[in-house]
This record gives C-alpha cells, sequence and structure tokens, in this order.
C-alpha cells in the first residue's frame, strides 16, 4: 500500500528523462487514457533492471481453504480448515478460501462499479482527489512508499470503520466528493467492507485456533476494527516486463483479504524466487500482514508480494486491508511468549505508530518490523 499522493496536475503524455531534474522533483499525473495506448513509457515508470518484473513464473501452490464447513459449524472440516490456515501461515502467510458466504453479486457489482467509476474522464476522478496523508480517495499516481518509480495503477480509496460510535464513511465518501448520482456507488462499497469485516472476523477465529489462543482473541482484538478498502485500476500498458502495477512489498496492515479478476498478475515472493497467483473469481486471496505478523509473535509470515501489468487488458483487484482500532496495543497474546522458547520478537505499538514509520521510512527491501522495531527503541531512548 503506497501511502504518499501526488496532486500536481503536469500532464505526462510526454516521456521524461531519469537525468533531468525537474521529472524527479515534479509531481506528476497518470492520465491512463492516454498512457495505456504508448509504445514509449515515460521513464518515471520504468523499474531499474534488477527490479523488471518476470511476467513468466511459476505458480505458487497455496492452499484452497473451504469455509463451507466452518462457517455452518461442522467440527470436523473446521479443524481442517484450522490445519491448512496454520501451514500456510507459518510457510508465506497466503491462502485462498472459497464458500466464504460473500453474495456473488455482490462481488460483481463491486467490480462493474469500478469500470464505471475509473472510465470517468480524469478531471472528473480528481474530484474525489487523495490528498497527502489521507486514506480516502482517488490517486493516479504515486511515489512513496515503494520506491522513486510510479506504479502503473489507479487506486479509490475508502476507509471503513466497524467501531461502535462510527459514521458508515464508506457510503457518504463519494457522494460528499463527486455529486449526489455516487450514492449507489458508496452503498455498494459499503456492504462490500461490512461484508469483508465479517469474513476477516471469521479467518480471526481460525488464526486463533490454529495459534492454540482460542478462536476469541484475535476475533475480539479486531471486532470494532478500522479497516482500509482499496481499488486498484490496472490499464494495459504497452511495456509490461519494464512496469509495475503494484511495486513490492509487504502489507502493514493486519489481513488482506483480495479479489482479483481473471486478468491474473498478482506474484508472490517466496524461496527467494517470485511465483504467480492463479486468478479464481470464486476465491479470495488472503495473506497476513505486518500487525498480524508481530501479534503473532513472529511466528505467522508476512510476505513480499507485487502485481504486474499486461498489454492487453485492464486488470482489477479489490483489497480491504484490516486495521486494529487506533487505540488498541499490538502484543501478542501471553499463549504466543514463553521467555525461554519464544521470546518476545517485537515491542508494543499502535497502528498508527506502524503507520507514521511507514509513511516515512517504508523501503522494499527492508524488513519493516525489524526497522520499526529500532525506531522504537531509538525514539524511547531518545
Ligand atoms: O492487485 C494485486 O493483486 C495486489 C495489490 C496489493 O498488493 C495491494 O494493494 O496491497
Ligand atoms: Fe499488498
Amino acid at each position: 500500500m503506497a501511502m504518499e499522493c501526488i496532486t500536481s496536475t503536469q500532464s505526462m503524455t510526454q516521456p521524461h528523462q531519469n537525468n533531468n531534474k525537474e521529472s524527479e522533483t515534479t509531481p506528476l499525473v497518470f492520465d491512463a487514457s492516454i498512457l495505456r495506448h504508448q509504445h514509449q513509457i515515460p521513464s518515471q515508470f520504468i523499474w531499474p533492471d534488477e527490479e523488471k518484473p518476470s511476467l513468466q513464473v511459476s505458480k505458487l501452490v497455496i492452499p484452497l481453504i473451504d469455509l463451507g464447513g466452518f462457517l455452518s459449524g461442522d467440527p470436523a472440516a473446521t479443524m481442517e480448515a484450522v490445519r491448512l490456515v496454520g501451514e500456510a501461515c507459518k510457510k508465506h502467510g497466503f491462502f485462498l478460501v472459497v464458500n466464504h458466504g460473500i453474495n456473488a453479486d455482490l462481488i460483481s457489482n463491486a467490480h462493474s462499479y469500478m469500470d464505471d467509476f475509473f472510465e470517468l474522464p480524469l478531471s472528473q476522478k480528481q474530484r474525489a482527489q487523495r490528498k497527502t496523508g489521507e486514506h480516502c480517495g482517488y490517486a493516479s499516481s504515486f511515489t512513496g512508499r515503494f520506491s522513486s518509480k510510479l506504479p502503473w495503477k489507479e487506486t479509490l480509496s475508502f476507509q471503513f470503520s466497524a467501531e461502535k460510535i462510527s459514521p458508515k464513511i464508506v457510503k457518504e465518501y463519494l457522494s460528499n466528493t463527486m455529486g449526489k448520482e455516487f450514492e449507489q456507488f458508496g452503498s455498494i462499497y459499503q456492504d462490500y467492507c461490512e461484508a469483508m469485516s465479517k469474513l476477516s472476523l471469521g479467518i480471526m477465529e481460525l488464526l486463533g485456533m490454529s495459534l492454540g489462543v482460542g478462536k476469541e482473541c484475535f476475533r475480539e482484538f479486531f471486532e470494532e476494527n478500522r479497516s482500509i478498502m482499496r481499488l486498484n485500476y490496472y490499464p494495459p500498458c504497452q511495456k509490461p516486463d519494464q512496469t509495475l502495477g503494484t511495486g513490492p512489498h509487504c502489507d502493514p496492515t493486519s489481513l488482506t483479504i483480495l479479489h482479483q479478476d481473471q486478468v491474473g498478475g498478482l506474484q508472490v515472493f517466496v524461496d527467494n524466487e517470485w511465483h504467480s497467483i492463479t486468478p479464481n473469481f470464486n476465491a479470495f486471496v488472503v495473506n497476513i500482514g505486518d500487525t498480524f505478523m508481530a501479534l503473532s509473535n513472529g511466528k505467522y509470515k508476512s510476505c513480499l508480494h507485487r502485481a504486474v501489468v499486461n498489454k492487453k487488458t485492464t486488470r482489477k483487484s479489490l483489497a480491504f486491508f484490516l486495521c486494529p482500532r487506533n487505540d488498541k496495543v499490538v502484543s501478542p497474546p501471553r499463549g504466543l511468549v514463553d521467555d525461554d522458547f519464544s521470546p518476545r520478537v517485537y515491542p508494543d505499538f499502535t497502528w498508527p505508530m506502524l503507520l507514521e514509520f511507514t509513511q516515512k521510512y517504508y523501503r522494499a527491501d527492508m524488513n519493516t518490523l525489524n526497522a520499526f522495531t529500532n525506531w522504537i527503541q531509538q525514539k524511547e531512548s531518545s
């Protein structure tokens, strides 16, 4: 998740040189309707040779977990789901869930409304322009925490709140910024976020059982989550072997539930190699983020991933990032800490502290939680 947003309106129809000082410092806007056809890609989108993506990578086999039995209370099916979740999370933190109970029409509508929104003229989308430091809004061009290279994508983000006393931010956000005709749009993503929040609490039960701390432990922790929903829209790119839709990163959040269309593009770095995750419209891709890795005392992994683009087809993904309420202290439950065999790996922190750190210092090639731990320790000792 890139956090910084660039807001200038300079057009990107002309290629820029990397050694052109102005191009390095002037904020840029990515007008997808023009760039998608260009054979000469602006240098800001071209990744260094050693970071250029391979489009032909081997498939990562991750467990396909059937949630049907768990959701209907079948003990044997629940035990099997718990086993598979635990196995995947110790290795790389990625798994798929099917029979998840989310209405198929809601998913299809969430995808088709994305087409409606992102195919609007740039000037109209920019009425919902995301401001620096904010989570909500439209962004067409980032630098931020990935690297100086711009991701080949447009995004629309919402802040979702499952807090007991809170406004329904998702529902009103677009109609407030873009006009009443976007009310229905807001309702769809409000419903989608509520469904994702519910699903993530179910997955938290499985994670708690698989770590041996009981099904309520993490469910209660995240019950009043304050999460982020991001729509990723990747236009075609005439140089997909030189650009990236989303640069390599670990999600700093707790749990990501991603729905990708049939196009494909998600890659995960496991055993020192990039692997693809085959699209499955019936499934959600779930992955552990840094915050949950800390909550599990390092037992479950948050893994590097990225998204590649292609020449012909627009790709869409919808990512729900589960985050704890701002005042919740991220501290592993006692059952996961043992002074002799499993000492504390990371200090206590709150989600806003990790967010501040990633906004200021994130680099894809660093171990976020270790660097964050050093940062906290330095702050405490100064
Ligand atoms: O679009 C994808 O497949 C991945 C997106 C992603 O990793 C993110 O938004 O954090
Ligand atoms: Fe991600």
